[in-house]
């Protein structure tokens, strides 16, 4: 599962979970981002930071495991050189999948050189609220549609309540929310949801 973590929050945890039980997976990479290029003007936390977050909240669980091949090679991050590394790193005999929301999934034909990403995995797209799954615009049996426990969550949102002095308890790890604090992470993020009315 690649993302730009930034924080890590429950969604990404269940919906692996859930993936990695419906097909028995060995195991479920985490890959942070690098460089997440459609991101665009957005600010990113530090990769370092990011890929902390993720191994504090995949720690607990034995079958997660967290990657730095795409913080660890430069450029933008384009998931057809992940899957490159991962194959090169697993082998030939094992089957990969890659697990992206539904959000992800709706734009992921601007993705780089999806014809040979669709031949290095297989696409396993997962439920998020407030978007719509669905692999109309995708080639026959590139991905399978997953349906996940529903958590409302984004990092945008996790990213807004601490930069608002609101608790992100319960939608981040526990220890996520403990290195955000260490770290002083995303201290000066203002947004909509940050204005006094909406306190
Ligand atoms: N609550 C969720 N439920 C299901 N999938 C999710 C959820 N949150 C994120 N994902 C998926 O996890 C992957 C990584 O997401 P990402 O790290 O960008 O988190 P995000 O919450 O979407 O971040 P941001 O709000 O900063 O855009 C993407 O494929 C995304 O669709
Ligand atoms: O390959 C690409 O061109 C590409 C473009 C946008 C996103 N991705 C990947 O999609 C995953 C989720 O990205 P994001 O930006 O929603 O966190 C992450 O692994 C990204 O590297 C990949």
């Amino acid at each position: 599962m690649g993302g730009t973590f930034d924080p890590i929050h429950h969604g990404h945890l269940v919906a692996a979970s859930e993936v990695a039980d419906r097909f028995g997976l060995d195991e479920v990479v985490f890959v942070p981002t690098g460089d997440p290029w459609q991101k665009g003007a957005l600010r990113v936390s530090p990769a370092e930071d990011r890929y902390l977050m993720t191994v504090i909240a995949t720690a607990s669980n034995p079958r997660f495991h967290v990657s730095r091949a795409d913080i660890d090679r430069r450029g933008p991050t384009y998931t057809v050189d992940t899957l490159r590394d991962l194959r090169a790193q697993y082998g030939p005999k094992t089957q990969l999948f890659f697990i992206t929301g539904a959000d992800a999934l709706e734009k992921i034909l601007s993705w780089k050189d999806t014809a040979t990403m669709f031949e290095l995995a297989h696409f396993i797209g997962v439920t998020r609220p407030g978007f719509e799954l669905s692999d109309a615009h995708l080639p026959a049996d590139t991905v399978s549609l997953v349906q996940v426990p529903a958590m409302a969550i984004s990092s945008t949102d996790c990213r807004a309540r601490v930069g608002a002095g609101k608790p992100v308890w319960y939608l981040v790890p526990d220890g996520v929310v403990q290195y955000i604090a260490k770290r002083g992470l995303y201290q000066g993020v203002i947004s909509a949801s940050s204005s006094p009315s909406q306190r």
